[in-house]
């Protein structure tokens, strides 16, 4: 790995807004993916899950990016889409296939199904009892405004289990896919607990 590209994976991997980094960053960052060192999927598949830059379409960059990686940029980042009405004759409940191919932008959260009803699931371990409603309540503000609504469980006291599926149609939306999204963009380290990386 180059020196270019080990920069722009570090950049990667620390939360930080475009607006924080230093001009020259960007420009490393342009410069790196200009001279093609650097995967732009592997750049932007981390970019996208840590929703840390965001490159705009004045960037330089921005021609040498492939189609998927530009619809990508576009705002079709999960979490900044809006969920549609469960009541909504748009609503389609979406095909297995389908679901596959949303859900690595969703890294944590797993595929399962449940009594034939195909549901996403994610679990984490919160820091006591009172930060998983903590937890809870940061969910809870983003399913209201979204009108869209996870299934929580909070059990033996700190474990945290959530599946997303649209009632509505007894299966997977894009609603849910949006949902998860944005539930992994919540500010909630401080109250989970950070996996111990095994020895
Ligand atoms: C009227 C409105 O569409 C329903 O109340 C909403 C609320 N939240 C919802 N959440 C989920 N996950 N599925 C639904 O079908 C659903 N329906």
């Amino acid at each position: 790995m180059n020196c270019r590209t080990l920069l722009v994976r570090c950049f990667s991997i620390v939360p930080l807004h475009r607006s924080l980094l230093p001009h020259t960053a960007n420009l490393s960052l342009s410069a790196a993916l200009t001279n093609h060192c650097l995967d732009h999927t592997i750049l932007w598949r981390e970019h996208l899950h840590g929703r840390l830059l965001t490159f705009g379409r004045s960037h330089p960059s921005f021609c040498s990016l492939s189609e998927s990686e530009k619809g990508l940029m576009e705002g079709s980042d999960l979490s900044t889409k809006k969920c549609i009405p469960c009541s909504s004759k748009d609503i389609q409940v979406m095909s297995k296939e389908s679901a596959m191919e949303l859900l690595p932008q969703v890294k944590y959260w797993e595929l399962i199904t449940d009594n034939d009803v195909m549901k996403l699931q994610r679990s984490w371990k919160v820091k006591s009892f009172t930060k998983g409603l903590e937890f809870f309540q940061l969910i809870a503000n983003v399913a209201e405004a979204e009108g869209h609504h996870p299934d929580l469980h909070l059990v033996g006291w700190n474990n945290v289990r959530i599946e997303i599926w649209t009632h509505s149609v007894g299966g997977l939306t894009e609603n849910d896919f949006i949902l998860a999204s944005k539930i992994d963009s919540l500010n909630a380290e401080h109250l989970i607990r950070k996996k111990k990386i095994a020895s």
